[in-house]
């Protein structure tokens, strides 16, 4: 029998990706909504009670409302939107977490799928963290390279439609404020006890990220090594095929292009620098397991395939 899947928001840039990859699939019946009533609340509800599974491809608000639409059908339901990532009764859409986070999205039926620069910084926070090799106090920072997909709909048509002025040409900083929406799930998901610096950057191309932290060995426990840093990384994702570390002292002749991983639905992480000064990388697609990816990754989990059913990895 196929899996019932709606998605809310099919038009938008989150939601077109996983629609075109679903609708490759044959273990997949997607339930689509007339054109002119994919906003209508009836509708909504209406495709979200016949549905096994329904991706929120939403802003905040809306993906809220259809939430509440849901209420007492059987749908499960990932969120791709910020609302629901730390919210309680729904686990945090990252697999590669743990065992155990891998086992909770397997039986959630509420799974919020993480943010784009939140994914970058996690990946490479949480493996120290999650052996106290980073103390809970560490002042992280970290540098995001995004393309500008990043900012969905509207900020394509700004870097695609008409006459681009002078500044879309530059990368441009933003989230000067310190106030980044990713940073919450950043602190709850890697334990930290205080929000990082986080410079997002966006950039004149369409998709793709790397997130950049760097570190200083002398405030990690016991000083570790270039060597034993990497093998930290090595260790914690040796068995996630979402995930690759790649081998010591490989860094892609030194230069780490932003779009590295544009296309595909994995990620990247590569361990720079020496043995006192660390600047390691996380390289993946803001719409792959940024967003789209990870979000069919989550479903396939919560389905009980293999989670790489349907998505373009690199060897
Ligand atoms: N782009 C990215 O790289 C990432 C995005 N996300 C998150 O994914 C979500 C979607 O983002 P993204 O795809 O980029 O955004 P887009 O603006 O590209 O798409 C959002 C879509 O939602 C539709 N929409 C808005 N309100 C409603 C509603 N009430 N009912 C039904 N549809 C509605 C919009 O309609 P219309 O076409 O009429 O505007 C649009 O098609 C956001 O919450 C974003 O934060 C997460 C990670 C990365
Ligand atoms: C370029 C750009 O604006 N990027 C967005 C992130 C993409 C997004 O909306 O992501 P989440 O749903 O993961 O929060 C930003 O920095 O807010």
């Amino acid at each position: 029998m196929k899996t019932k899947v709606f998605i809310d928001g099919h038009e938008g840039t989150t939601g077109l990706r996983i629609h075109e990859r679903l609708s490759k699939r044959s273990d997949i019946e997607l339930i689509s909504i007339h054109e002119e009533l994919r906003k209508d609340t009836a509708e909504i509800k209406e495709c979200l009670a016949a549905a096994d599974i329904a991706f929120l491809c939403l802003p905040d608000a809306a993906a809220i409302e259809a939430v509440s639409l849901a209420e007492g059908s059987k749908v499960r339901i990932i969120d791709t939107s910020t609302a629901h990532r730390t919210a309680t009764g729904w686990t945090y859409g990252f697999p590669e977490l743990s065992k155990e986070q891998y086992i909770q999205i397997a039986e959630s039926s509420r799974v919020g799928n993480p943010g784009c620069h939140a994914s970058g910084v996690i990946s490479v926070i949480q493996p120290l963290r999650d052996i106290d090799l980073m103390p809970a106090d560490y002042p992280v920072t970290a540098f995001s390279l995004t393309g500008y997909s990043g900012g969905g709909k509207k900020m394509i048509k700004q870097y695609e439609k008409g006459e681009k002025t002078e500044e879309l040409l530059a990368p441009r900083q933003y989230g000067l404020g310190q106030k980044h929406k990713h940073l919450k799930e950043i602190v709850d998901i890697c334990g930290l006890s205080q929000a990082p610096i986080f410079s997002p950057i966006v950039d004149d191309y369409y998709s793709g990220m790397e997130v950049t932290i760097p570190i200083f060995t002398k405030y990690l426990k016991g000083t570790p090594s270039f060597k034993d840093v990497w093998e930290v990384y090595a260790a914690h994702y040796e068995n996630c095929p979402f995930v690759h570390v790649l081998p010591f002292g490989e860094d892609k002749g030194g230069f780490l292009a932003g779009n590295g991983k544009s296309g595909y639905d994995d990620m990247e992480i590569i361990v720079t620098g020496n043995d006192d000064r660390l600047v390691i990388h996380s390289i993946f697609d803001n719409l792959g397991k940024g967003a789209s990816g990870a979000a069919i990754q989550n479903m396939n989990i919560m389905m009980g395939i293999d989670p790489a059913t349907g998505l373009k990895l690199s060897k």
